[in-house]
């Protein structure tokens, strides 16, 4: 593919981004003006880029004609939550939507994966309206806490240097931040509810300083 078509074929991807960055954090924002605590600390989106479509293509044997049915990650969102019960909730906020269809789910938080990656995926079907009508593209939300997002990315940073063959003494300690993560997610778990109130009593104070301003 030359450039323009490149340019062609990723821009349903890139509205779908932008469509639902805006949607994702807008649930974000409902939660804070009602009192329930947010399960949803933040999202992120991107575009694959296209040197990674392309090594991923030939890794795995896809054809360019092929690309819009067989890489479910060309369009990529990730939703952080602060507790791992809060990825439940999210997950169970994207099942009822209506303007998408789950159509895969990966749970990696209860089979965690040999490397140590723990995260929730949710692969979706989402319709784009263009100039030439309505067309559906493949799309995964990555749904994490932030201890899985803080190892993911230094892992993710780690695979790229040494292209996945660690030298022992990086795998031996990835292994165990990803034993620490897991066991701060236990920890954050068991004092939630006192957390929660602290911010709750947090944010009060600042709409009512807000106020008197
Ligand atoms: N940092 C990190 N991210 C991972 C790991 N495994 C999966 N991921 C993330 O999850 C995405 C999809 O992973 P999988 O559900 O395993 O999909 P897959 O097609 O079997 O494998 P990939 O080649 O990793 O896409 C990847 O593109 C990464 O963003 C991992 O071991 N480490
Ligand atoms: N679903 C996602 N949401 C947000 N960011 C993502 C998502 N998936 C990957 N990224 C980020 O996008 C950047 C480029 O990712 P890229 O697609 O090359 O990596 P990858 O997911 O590891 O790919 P691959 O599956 O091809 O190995 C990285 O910083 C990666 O962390």
């Amino acid at each position: 593919m030359v450039m323009n078509q490149w340019e062609e074929f990723l821009a349903p991807y890139k509205q779908a981004i932008d469509e639902l960055k805006i949607k994702l954090k807008g649930l974000r924002k409902q939660y804070e003006s009602s009192d329930k605590p947010s399960p949803i600390e933040f999202v992120t989106g991107r575009v694959k880029p296209i040197s990674s479509i392309i090594d991923k293509a030939n890794q795995r044997n896809i054809p360019f004609d092929r690309l819009r049915e067989e890489m479910y990650d060309i369009a990529g969102l990730r939703m952080m939550c602060q507790f791992v019960d809060d990825i439940d909730v999210v997950v169970e906020l994207l099942r009822q939507r209506q303007d998408f269809e789950v159509v895969e789910e990966r749970n990696y938080v209860e089979y965690t994966k040999e490397s140590g990656y723990r995260s929730y995926h949710v692969i979706i079907s989402y319709p784009i309206e263009t100039l030439h009508g309505q067309t559906n593209i493949l799309a995964e939300i990555q749904i994490r806490t932030l201890a899985m997002n803080f190892w993911a990315t230094i892992e993710h940073t780690l695979r790229y240097k040494y292209d996945g063959d660690y030298p022992p003494e990086i795998r031996n300690r990835l292994e165990r931040a990803a034993e620490a993560a897991f066991l701060l997610d236990e920890e954050m778990s068991e004092i939630r509810e006192e957390i929660q109130e602290a911010q709750k009593y947090y944010s009060r104070q600042k709409s009512n300083k807000h106020k008197h301003d």
